[in-house]
């Protein structure tokens, strides 16, 4: 129900009603760049039709009583195959029961953000034919999330092609959805879709094959097959394209404990793919792993060779760290170490040191490696302390009226000018860029080769949206330093004018990693100067799959240069980078390691109704006072344009941002709200990080999202830098599954917990029991039938149709950073 109440500027509800607004209206406010739309929208139309029919809605609801006759199944399948499934009012759902005669049903309930049940019913053959095109679309859906460019028609770089869709989605059509098929056999033949087929090769093919001759052989443990074969076949079929060689994965040994990796083409091609696998697999650092790098001739000598072929991963590492460093020797020497310590933070006492980390929101500091013991510098307490030796800097970073550093910018600078590498965690709109920035602009300065005798950029800022890059340039734009010039380059804007930009000769190179890796590879952005890396919100580039681009970097960047990452969350993949590309870094994390929202935001939550939510935003905008700026987000794209639409169609201006408007109109849609000429953005995930608007007040998320990650980066576009704002989160019953994420981030944060709250996640609680032993008792009653999560996309991670970006996909929910809002300054 609607309760038309709003929330004042202390985070306070009031009882205004629509009518009296102070909110600006079309007519009262600037109309430039604001959001026009003359389509119909149908605000409503992502609320589920009920009843039942088995021809166009793949939706089960409670009032569903469709009866099944034959036999049924229940699969189990990725969130990225249901968008699929639903997409278009189920269309896909109507088609594959088209063309495979069995009934089939979304089990909606079965939403628990891991996985979807998949009722598929009729005759057996039927339900086989179903269960194999379901198959293939979740192959489709998990490509698309790894290995978008595998679907390129011609050919070209593929990293390349990539590059200018990296905050897309859209997942290629299926080539059986353009060819019809007329029976299971034809369909089979028409659905000959290049990565599946690959994966299905892989799995009924290779696995049994002989080793043909000429054919190396790499043995690595069973247990890491996975990682070689990638989600739906996408690393493999990377390794080969990287490669050219041709790689199979042929069988495990009999106790299980190795596989066999067929490399099979040129001898370079093959060389390259052992490299790459020794690479991947010297990631786990498997000490008992081996390999053949003898030319197998058959699979029986395969087995004599590599018995005696006993190979030491640590010592391939350290062999490639060394032949990088051969590689680099004759490179000119970096300077990384322009710190000098004001006497003020020298003298500071232990007691001291610890007093004022722990009252600057409790930061913490720590060698990331068991062995390292090399002494921490002290927090500075000022900017003086840190950079009087640079007075125009000092001058630059005064002029910006900051009051005190922020407690990772404390923390930072003296490690960062110490010039060791940095691992940051700290909470949103708590100044991160600055941190690594100024110590950035010192270094490019510092170095003994001038900065005209330089090939390219000294410093690499690596970020995983188009719209945090700028908004890093934009944060470089503020510190001018001798003149020290930074360019962003990014997917999706001008290739040709970002190439002749870097040609110019530019200091600093913010990008997106596709981009970046492109220009790399056509030898338009030469990385031979590069002595300084800085891989902003490296978790999210992680999620967006970027972990190949950002490796391939890396390996041509110097190996003795300085790098920063920043992150939110800590999962396995961030490890692997700290661990093969980070010398000894020192982990500075301000405020709790677990997922927390910025203090200086009142975070409100409202249980309430699906077809309630449209009158609830009216009234929260009718709420809103003349100064105030909010950003709505919503879950999907189209709903992002239906909502824009509506309001201004009632004359209500705003601003839409997502994912398939252009980029100049997503530029312009944030221009408008920071000049203020919107005060209302409408936004799909894309804007949920790094978008640094100061006098943002209000979030409203409208869709709560999907994963806590998204939670806290939403609310933390508000309350940056000190100030206060206020975050409201519509939460429908079918938001169940998150409820207890919430109420944790909300006990962190000292937010009030509403009764309904709680009881809305006992009752998944209880539920996800109950459905647990209800699927294991369906599983058992069907036979089987194939469980869909392995070949799946993650569920929760990576791209999802019309949901924008797939944001806060991939593992890491445990581990996070921390706040320190109200303590800011
Ligand atoms: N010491 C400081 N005092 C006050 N404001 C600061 C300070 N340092 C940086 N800022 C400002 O705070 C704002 C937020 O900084 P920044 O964008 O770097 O935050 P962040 O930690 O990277 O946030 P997010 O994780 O959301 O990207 C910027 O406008 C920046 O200019």
């Amino acid at each position: 129900m609607s309760d038309r109440r709003g929330y004042s500027r202390d985070g306070s509800r009031d009882s205004r009603q629509s009518g009296s607004s102070s909110y600006p209206r079309n007519s009262q406010s600037s109309q430039r760049g604001s959001y026009q739309s003359s389509h119909n929208s149908n605000w409503d139309s992502n609320t589920r039709n009920s009843g039942c029919n088995q021809q166009s809605s793949g939706h089960v609801n409670k009032d569903d009583h469709c009866q099944q006759r034959g036999n049924t199944a229940i699969i189990r399948v990725s969130y990225d195959v249901v968008k699929l499934l639903s997409a278009q009012s189920n269309a896909k759902v109507s088609e594959l029961q088209d063309k495979s005669g069995a009934r089939i049903k979304v089990l909606h309930e079965d939403d628990n953000w891991v996985d979807v049940g998949v009722q598929l019913a009729g005759e057996p053959e039927q339900i086989r034919l179903a269960e194999r095109m379901i198959k293939e679309l979740n192959s489709l859906a998990s490509d698309s999330i790894n290995h978008p460019t595998t679907y390129q028609q011609s050919g070209g770089n593929s990293l390349a092609d990539w590059s200018g869709k990296e905050t897309d989605s859209g997942m290629k059509k299926p080539k059986w959805e353009s060819e019809r098929p007329m029976d299971s056999d034809r369909w089979q033949q028409s659905s000959s879709f290049e990565p599946s087929r690959r994966q299905h090769n892989y799995e009924s093919e290779n696995r049994h094959s002989q080793p043909p001759e000429n054919a190396l052989i790499v043995k690595v443990p069973s247990g890491i097959v996975g990682r070689i074969i990638g989600r739906g076949g996408s690393k493999i079929n990377e390794l080969q394209d990287q490669s050219g060689a041709r790689i199979k994965v042929l069988k495990d040994d009999d106790n299980g404990t190795e596989a066999s990796i067929q490399i099979t083409g040129e001898p370079e091609k093959k060389k390259e793919a052992e490299r790459l696998i020794k690479e991947l697999v010297g990631d786990t650092s498997f000490p008992s792993s081996r390999y053949s790098n003898n030319t197998a001739q058959s699979s029986t000598t395969v087995a004599a060779q590599t018995d005696s072929a006993v190979v030491d991963w640590g010592a391939v590492i350290r062999d490639s760290k060394e032949a990088s460093l051969r590689r680099w020797a004759n490179s000119p020497k970096i300077y990384k170490n322009f710190y000098i310590e004001d006497p003020e933070v020298s003298v500071m006492s232990r007691e001291e040191v610890e007093k004022f980390r722990l009252t600057h929101n409790n930061i913490t500091i720590s060698h990331y490696k068991s062995d390292d013991d090399r002494p921490i510098p002290n927090p500075v307490k000022s900017f003086a302390q840190a950079f009087a030796h640079y007075p125009e800097l000092l001058e630059a970073v005064q002029s910006q009226q900051f009051k005190d550093p922020s407690p990772i910018q404390c923390q930072a600078w003296p490690v960062l000018l110490k010039g060791h590498d940095l691992i940051g965690i700290a909470q949103t709109g708590t100044g991160k860029t600055l941190a690594f920035l100024l110590p950035a602009l010192i270094h490019i300065e510092g170095q003994p080769i001038t900065r005209s005798e330089r090939s390219g950029p000294s410093v690499l800022i690596m970020a995983p949206t188009r719209e945090l890059a700028q908004q890093i340039e934009r944060e470089v734009a503020k510190f001018p330093w001798k003149g020290i010039k930074c360019l962003c380059v990014y997917g999706g804007g001008d290739r040709r004018q970002q190439i002749g930009a870097v040609a110019k000769g530019v200091e600093i190179v913010v990008a997106t990693p596709g981009r970046l890796y492109d220009l790399m590879q056509a030898g338009a952005l030469k990385t031979s100067s590069v002595s300084y890396v800085v891989l902003d919100e490296a978790d999210r580039m992680l999620d967006l799959g970027f972990e190949p681009q950002i490796k391939k970097i890396l390996i041509d960047v110097r190996p003795d240069r300085q790098i920063i990452m920043t992150s939110a969350t800590w999962p396995e993949g961030i490890r692997r980078i700290a661990n093969d590309y980070m010398d000894n870094p020192l982990q500075v994390c301000v405020g709790t390691l677990d997922l927390a929202a910025c203090h200086s935001v009142t975070q409100h939550v409202e249980i309430l109704d699906e077809e309630d939510k449209r009158q609830r935003l009216l009234d929260f905008i009718q709420s809103l006072d003349p100064n105030d700026k909010a950003i709505v987000f919503v879950g999907r794209k189209l709903v992002a344009d239906q909502v824009a639409s509506e309001l201004s169609l009632i004359g209500i201006s705003c601003q839409c941002i997502h994912g398939d408007r252009e980029q100049s109109d997503r530029e312009q849609a944030l221009a408008d709200l920071r000049n203020g000429d919107v005060k209302l953005l409408i936004a799909t995930d894309v804007a949920s990080r790094g978008i640094d608007i100061k006098d943002i007040t209000h979030i409203l998320n409208y869709d709560f999202p999907r994963h806590a990650e998204e939670y806290v980066h939403r609310v933390g576009r508000t309350g940056r830098a000190g100030r206060t704002g206020i975050a409201i989160s519509f939460m429908t019953r079918e938001d169940w599954s998150k409820a207890n994420d919430l109420i944790d981030i909300l006990k962190e944060a000292n937010q009030e917990i509403p009764p309904e709250l709680i009881k809305m996640s006992e009752r998944f609680a209880a539920w996800k029991v109950r459905k647990d032993e209800e699927r294991q008792r369906n599983l058992a009653d069907c036979g089987g039938g194939f469980r869909g999560r392995g070949g799946g996309g993650g569920g929760r991670g990576g791209r999802r149709g019309d949901r924008d970006e797939g944001f806060g996909g991939g593992g890491g929910r445990g581990s996070r950073r921390g706040g320190f809002g109200r303590d800011f300054m």
